[in-house]
């Protein structure tokens, strides 16, 4: 079955609160890569003439878009994280660029908030398409990967509805 295979990278930062790691729990940053498998739902044969599963900036149009303009220089914070009060206080205009997760932002949660965010802008365009995996290289020496239904893994700490890794827009928190 054929794969297309997306790469992009983005800068974050964020800090975990809840793990054994003091050096984690200040905030730090990363220069990141997402890279995505996509599958057709409905795989058929090539057609001789156009030749292709879906056009490239067909399938990744909408999702390169959500990383460069929204998790790209984004603030990952947990939505349990004091930080968060703080910016909405004394910086709301750039409380509105925080990436809130249910829980610490690990790259674990964020590989899985981004598939479901993906298969919803895909859903969203007609459902031709799936991702099949997805992996995130925090470091040169530390990757995620993740193969399989997101929503087997991740915390469901809303009605559906509110989490935005659920909905097909360029949200990025519930608040
Ligand atoms: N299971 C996870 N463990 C850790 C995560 C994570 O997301 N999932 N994240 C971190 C921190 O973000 C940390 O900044 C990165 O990890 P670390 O191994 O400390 O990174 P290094 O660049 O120092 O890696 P070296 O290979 O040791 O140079 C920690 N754990």
């Amino acid at each position: 079955m054929f794969e297309l295979v997306f790469t992009r990278r983005f800068s974050m930062a964020h800090r975990l609160l809840a793990g054994e790691s003091e050096r984690c729990a200040l905030p730090h940053g990363h220069n990141e890569y997402v890279r995505v498998s996509l599958r057709a739902t409905n795989p058929g044969v090539l057609d001789g003439h156009t030749n292709m599963v879906l056009p490239f900036q067909r399938a990744k149009e909408t999702w390169h878009r959500f990383i460069d303009e929204q998790v790209d220089h984004a603030l990952q914070l947990s939505e349990h994280d004091p930080l968060l009060d703080w910016f909405g206080r004394n910086e709301p205009q750039r409380a509105r660029r925080i990436l809130v997760t249910p829980g610490d932002p690990t790259t674990e949660l964020l590989a899985c908030l981004l598939m479901a965010k993906l298969n919803a802008f895909l859903a969203d365009d007609g459902g031709l398409l799936t991702c099949a995996s997805i992996e995130i290289e925090e470091t040169p020496t530390n990757t995620v990967r993740y193969t399989g239904n997101p929503f087997a893994v991740l915390p469901q700490p809303r009605p559906a509805p509110k989490c935005w890794w659920r909905r097909a827009d360029m949200t990025i928190a519930d608040t």
